[in-house]
């Protein structure tokens, strides 16, 4: 059975989760025809770890916050990216280190070191798609590299692969979802009578919100997973800000329980959209939906998004937009992509 090296870059809750996978599931992975063994895992706070014949991931996943990986044989208290993803025996740099939405920097340097090295790369990192999507495509394809990014949209949910290989044949014209999970349960939370900074600290206790969670509140997340779903299933070329964005940081409790005396329910709405003259435009903003509207009961961090269709109308997909583990499949389901790709030479 083949193995393939990972290096994990970032070792927060997706990374941690992915390698939870890692250790205790391998017969999910013997399924899908490989094993996985994590070779190097960098982050600021643990530094960097390089061992070749695979790193005792029970040792790794065990070491409290505060701790690093100096001690460890192949182990700094330094974050060594670069190194790591330059010179590593690894074949996939697994990039999950945190979004900015500004420059998609660290991750996009991650991405673009990896690629030009002819490494294959997993991410969901929204940052580096988002803002510079097209040029790391290219860069991938030159390096004969396979650049994977599900979960860059709505978590373990498919969305990117599903839009691409089953809506064959038809045309898209619109996509309109609910593309963050903090945002919605931080909403359903006020409802249920919370403020929003007690809803936005559970949020992260439950590891949905970005390291800096105005990302999430302020729509600059959805801003990126809007650009993301125009540019990749509606052949656009919008940079993130050219998305008009206002997120639902003024929505206050009163609003909400207003709302919901009226039968509606507000809810954070990304949406990009085909105009009759073939210019695509996107928008994130707050919205009161009634009941009968296909997005009004998406609850918590569940996600959603419709795709309107010329031959189907709306298709609407929902499932997980957070979360640790479900995030975690996203890598899943890319690395099985990076398998594909390396067997048969295509992407799927
Ligand atoms: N958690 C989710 O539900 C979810 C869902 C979809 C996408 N994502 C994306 O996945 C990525 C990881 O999310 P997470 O929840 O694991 O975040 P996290 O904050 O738990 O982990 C990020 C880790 O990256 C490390 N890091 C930050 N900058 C670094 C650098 N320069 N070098 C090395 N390490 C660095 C941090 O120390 C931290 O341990 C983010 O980009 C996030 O937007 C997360
Ligand atoms: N912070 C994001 C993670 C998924 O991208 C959210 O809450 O949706």
């Amino acid at each position: 059975m083949t193995t393939y090296n990972l290096a994990l870059i970032g070792f927060g809750g997706v990374n941690r989760a992915l390698a939870t996978l890692i250790r205790d599931e391998p017969h999910r992975f013997a399924a899908l025809g490989f094993e996985l063994r994590v070779v190097a895992i960098t982050d600021l706070a643990f530094g960097s770890l390089v061992q070749e014949e695979g790193i005792d991931l029970a040792t790794v996943l065990a070491m409290p916050r505060g701790a690093n990986f100096e001690g460890l044989r192949g182990g700094s208290s330094e974050p060594r990216n670069e190194e790591v993803i330059k010179n590593s025996p690894a074949d996939i740099v697994v990039e999950a280190t945190f979004t900015s939405p500004v420059d998609g920097e660290p991750a996009v340097s991650h991405v673009r070191w990896a690629l030009a090295a002819g490494k294959h790369v997993v991410t969901t990192n929204k940052g580096p798609v988002a803002l510079h999507g097209r040029e790391l495509n290219a860069l991938a394809k030159e390096n004969s590299a396979s650049f994977e990014y599900e979960g860059s949209v709505m978590s373990g949910t498919p969305v990117l692969r599903l839009a691409q290989k089953m809506f064959e044949g038809l045309q898209l014209k619109g996509v309109q979802g609910i593309l963050n999970g903090t945002s919605n349960y931080v909403l359903g939370r006020m409802e249920a009578g919370l403020r929003l900074g007690e809803a936005i600290a559970e949020a992260q206790e439950h590891g949905y919100a970005e390291a800096d969670p105005t990302a999430d509140i302020g729509g600059s997340d959805v801003r990126l997973k809007v650009a993301i779903l125009a540019n990749e299933l509606l052949g656009a070329s919008l940079h993130p800000d050219e998305v008009d964005t206002i997120g639902i940081q003024e929505i206050t409790s009163d609003q909400v329980a207003q709302a919901l005396a009226n039968g509606q329910r507000w809810k954070l709405i990304g949406e990009a959209t085909r105009g009759t003259d073939g210019k695509i435009t996107a928008s994130v903003r707050p919205a009161t939906l009634t009941a009968d509207h296909p997005l009004a009961g998406i609850s918590g961090a569940t996600n959603a998004v419709s795709f309107e269709t010329d031959l189907l109308g709306a298709v609407t997909v929902s499932g997980p937009g957070a979360g640790r583990t479900e995030t975690a499949y996203a890598l899943v389901s890319d690395i099985a992509a990076v398998d594909a790709f390396i067997n048969g030479g295509v992407h799927v």
